[in-house]
């Protein structure tokens, strides 16, 4: 157990860094006022990092010495972003509190700050993380739920890091927001179970559309809004388009064709945009909780894409 009797409290900073959380906040404001897609980048940084050895940073470090980057992992390569903006909050509180503000916070505090930004719900982030010496690339290629992924194998991936299906549902909904890349929806268009045809539980209409800019063979890269309706706001149409078989990965629609268990709460949150914030904020802090180093665990890095 990394965690040496200490816990998370919202509070942490207060004294060695009272200006902390508004730094965070001003940073990251300017980075999504820049480019609104960032909002979401961020949100799914604080997923990678949790899922792989806990809420440590690990998913900042670069390769050197003896750590292989995360970021090469399949679900973070030519996909994870939002570094650079990771970079510019951590020197800020480094000019500002040097060696107190962990990476591993910046990044919680940097997810809570981007739904607020983009409209979604608000809560209070337990501080107090420390962060990792190493990182793991095999965590990072194994943990993290992939696309084409089962509901069940899913939930398992959710159920390994303490999470169940209240989570796992109120979490996707961070598809309210950010973009995917053809690469991964694919095989829904062309070829879903190898009979040569698309999803039938995605719409035709819906399905045609995106064909036109996912071809066959080539464009994996081109970009497309997780959420059809409303792709850079939070609110509940991700849950609305699924209910509408306009869920763009698999991963999403599953949660609604899979188990009766999902599926009653993809309808109760399409039905309720407060449900779904209080769920999500509930689901967000737990996921925060994730096995965090604390006390003299692990160390506060200088610059997140190095150990000390
Ligand atoms: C339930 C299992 C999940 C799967 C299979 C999954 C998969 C994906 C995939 C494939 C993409 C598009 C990546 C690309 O094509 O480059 C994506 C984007 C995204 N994911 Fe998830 N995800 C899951 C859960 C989550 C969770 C729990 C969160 C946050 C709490 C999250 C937040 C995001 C966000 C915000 C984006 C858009 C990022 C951007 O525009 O830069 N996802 N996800
Ligand atoms: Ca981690
Ligand atoms: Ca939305």
């Amino acid at each position: 157990n990394k965690n040496s009797g200490g816990y998370l409290f919202p509070q942490f900073y207060d004294h060695s860094c009272p200006r902390a959380q508004e730094i965070v906040r001003s940073v990251v404001a300017k980075a999504v006022a820049r480019e609104a897609r960032m909002a979401a980048s961020l949100v799914r940084l604080h997923f990678h990092d949790c899922f792989v050895q806990g809420c440590d940073a690990s998913l900042l470090l670069d390769s050197s010495g003896s750590i292989v980057s995360e970021k090469g992992s399949n679900p973070n390569k030519n996909s994870a972003r939002g570094f650079e903006v990771i970079d510019e909050i951590k020197a800020a509180l480094e000019k500002e509190c040097p060696r107190t503000v962990s990476c591993a916070d910046v990044l919680a505090l940097a997810a809570r700050d981007s739904t607020v930004l983009a409209g979604g719900p608000n809560w209070e982030v337990p501080l107090g993380r420390r962060d990792s010496l190493g990182a793991s690339l095999s965590g990072s290629n194994n943990n993290i739920p992939a696309p084409n992924n089962t509901l069940q194998t899913i939930v398992t991936k959710f159920k390994l890091q303490g999470l169940d299906i209240v989570d796992l549902v109120a979490l996707s909904g961070s598809h309210t927001i950010g973009l995917s890349r053809c690469t991964s929806f694919r095989q829904r268009l062309y070829n879903q179970t190898g009979n040569g045809l698309a999803d039938s539980s995605l719409d035709e209409a819906y399905a045609r559309q995106l064909r036109t800019r996912c071809p066959r063979s080539g464009g994996d890269n081109n970009l497309f809004p997780l959420d059809l309706v409303s792709p850079v706001k939070f609110d509940n149409y991700y849950f609305k388009n699924i209910v509408a078989s306009k869920g763009l990965l698999n991963s999403d629609q599953v949660l609604f064709t899979q188990s009766v268990g999902t599926m009653i709460l993809v309808k109760q949150y399409a039905e309720s945009n407060e449900l779904f914030f209080d769920n999500f904020a509930k689901a967000m802090v737990k996921m925060g909780n994730i096995s965090p180093h604390t006390g003299v665990n692990g160390e506060v890095r200088k610059n997140c894409r190095k150990v000390n």
